[in-house]
């Protein structure tokens, strides 16, 4: 039992250690928490309803497990294809290409969520 334990302990460490990994080496992940961190704040400041707040977290969750897998499939292409080889380009092309649909789909769901609040947000003040 206290192996069990143990080993579901290290499973969660060592997937923490895979964030914590991709929040230090990743520009782009850094990129994704900032602008994530926006959307909280101006989902606070527009008073979102619950269903909106499922929305944006369930985006911001696609994102950062996108830029993830992203990061592990270039660690991986790069471990077994250092020198250049048209597959190693497509690959990583691939994973590049999911995070960016990812990304603007994203954007959609906050624009069609965002957008109202600031027009009546303006509507207001004029
Ligand atoms: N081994 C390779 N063989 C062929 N093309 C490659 C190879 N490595 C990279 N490329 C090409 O260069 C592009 C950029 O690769 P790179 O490893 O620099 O990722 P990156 O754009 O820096 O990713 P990120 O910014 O997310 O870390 C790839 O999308 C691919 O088109």
């Amino acid at each position: 039992m206290e192996t069990y334990f143990k080993k579901r302990y290290n499973s969660f460490k060592f997937a923490f250690r895979g964030l914590n990994s991709a929040l230090r080496s990743e520009p782009h992940m850094r990129l994704h928490v900032l602008l994530a961190v926006g959307v909280v704040v101006a989902g606070f400041l527009f008073g979102v309803t619950a269903t909106e707040w499922c929305l944006l977290v369930g985006c911001m969750g696609v994102v950062f497990m996108a830029e993830i897998f992203n990061t592990a499939i270039e660690t991986v292409v790069n471990l077994v294809s250092p020198d250049f080889h048209p597959l190693a380009g497509k690959a990583k092309d691939l994973a590049a290409g999911a995070v960016l649909a990812a990304a603007i789909m994203a954007a959609v769901v906050g624009l069609i969520i965002f957008l109202p609040y600031v027009f009546s947000l303006v509507n207001n003040y004029l």
